[in-house]
């Protein structure tokens, strides 16, 4: 089956070479073409734009950085929505908001092609061992056969109705996960200022009821203040700011995430976004100390 794959960043690199690895055929753009020679090194063809990759094969994935990223590979010049056409397929698997998705979506489907966002939870490793969790929605047909490369992608999809609820799930998870990873923060830097020792804090956290696989591979990291980027901070701020326009839209009060949101913009304003965004634990250092 041949399959297209936009967007070779940490996820889509990791995400497409796990299909080739399992015998897809893909066939894969990047805006940056050279990061597309490590695929094609394993195999994959490459598409000189996103509308001839779609041109090329019978499905396309998009993976990529935020809500203008998305619209700009579907809608501009040499886009997917050129050679979009009846029976092809589109996923993208991007975090975004519901509206993009739907501006999408509606774009494909007038060209009578089929669409479904297809966000994803888990990071860089979770990406690299096939070990996503996909929340699917939009058109149940496409679900179904994107099943076979879902289920070498990831380790459970969820299929959740009409578009918008996929990017609706991902926001809210990534709101929690955000405002935990600030909480998080919060509680090294007292450990740290009341002279208890943080890596026995993790040791105490790891046993109890709030114990969870993030602390377990980021606190130790953090500790050493080392934030190479498996889930960019830019990106882990963009989450957030869709979350709170979510919340805004149902009002829904959501003073905790409104904090953390303030920290990662923070932490972006003194040049951390290309960091993991773990790296958050900084910012939450200067401002205690400020204090
Ligand atoms: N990293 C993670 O842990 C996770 C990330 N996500 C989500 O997945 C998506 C991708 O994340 P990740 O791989 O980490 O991000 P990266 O920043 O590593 O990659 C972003 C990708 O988007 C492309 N891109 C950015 N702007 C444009 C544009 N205007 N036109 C075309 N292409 C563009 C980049 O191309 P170029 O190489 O040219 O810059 C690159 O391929 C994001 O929505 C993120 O929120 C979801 C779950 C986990
Ligand atoms: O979106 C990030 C993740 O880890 O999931």
């Amino acid at each position: 089956m041949e399959v297209g794959f936009l967007g070779l960043g940490i996820m889509g690199k990791a995400m497409s070479m796990n299909l080739l690895r399992n015998g897809f055929k893909v066939t894969v753009w990047n805006r940056t073409l050279s990061k597309c020679d490590e695929l094609v090194e394993h195999g994959a063809s490459i598409g000189e734009t996103p509308a001839a990759v779609v041109k090329k094969c019978k499905y396309t994935i998009a993976m990529l950085s935020d809500p203008s990223a998305a619209l700009s590979v579907v809608f501009d010049q040499d886009g997917v929505l050129e050679q979009i056409s009846d029976g092809k397929g589109y996923i993208d698997m991007s975090t975004v908001d519901a509206d993009t998705s739907s501006k999408i979506s509606e774009a494909i489907t007038s060209k009578n092609g089929y669409f479904l966002e297809a966000p994803v939870s888990g990071s860089k490793k979770p990406a690299e061992d096939g070990q996503l969790v996909i929340l699917a929605a939009g058109e149940k047909a496409l679900y179904d056969e994107a099943i076979p490369a879902f289920n070498i992608m990831g380790k459970k999809s969820f299929f959740l109705g009409q578009v918008g609820n996929g990017a609706k799930m991902k926001l809210v998870v990534n709101m929690i996960m955000g405002s935990m990873m600030n909480a998080f923060s919060e509680g090294l830097v007292l450990a740290d200022r009341s002279g208890l020792n943080p890596h026995a804090l993790l040791d105490v956290l790891d046993l109890g009821a709030i114990a969870n696989p993030m602390f377990r591979m980021k606190g130790p990291t953090m500790i050493q203040n080392s934030y190479s980027p498996a889930f960019p901070l830019k990106h882990q701020q963009k989450d957030m700011r869709l979350a709170l326009a979510l919340g805004d839209e149902n009002a829904v009060s959501m003073p905790v995430a409104a904090a953390a949101n303030e920290a990662f913009k923070k932490a972006r304003s003194v040049g951390l976004g290309d960091l993991d965004f773990s790296a958050v634990y900084e910012t939450v250092k200067v401002v205690e100390h400020s204090s």
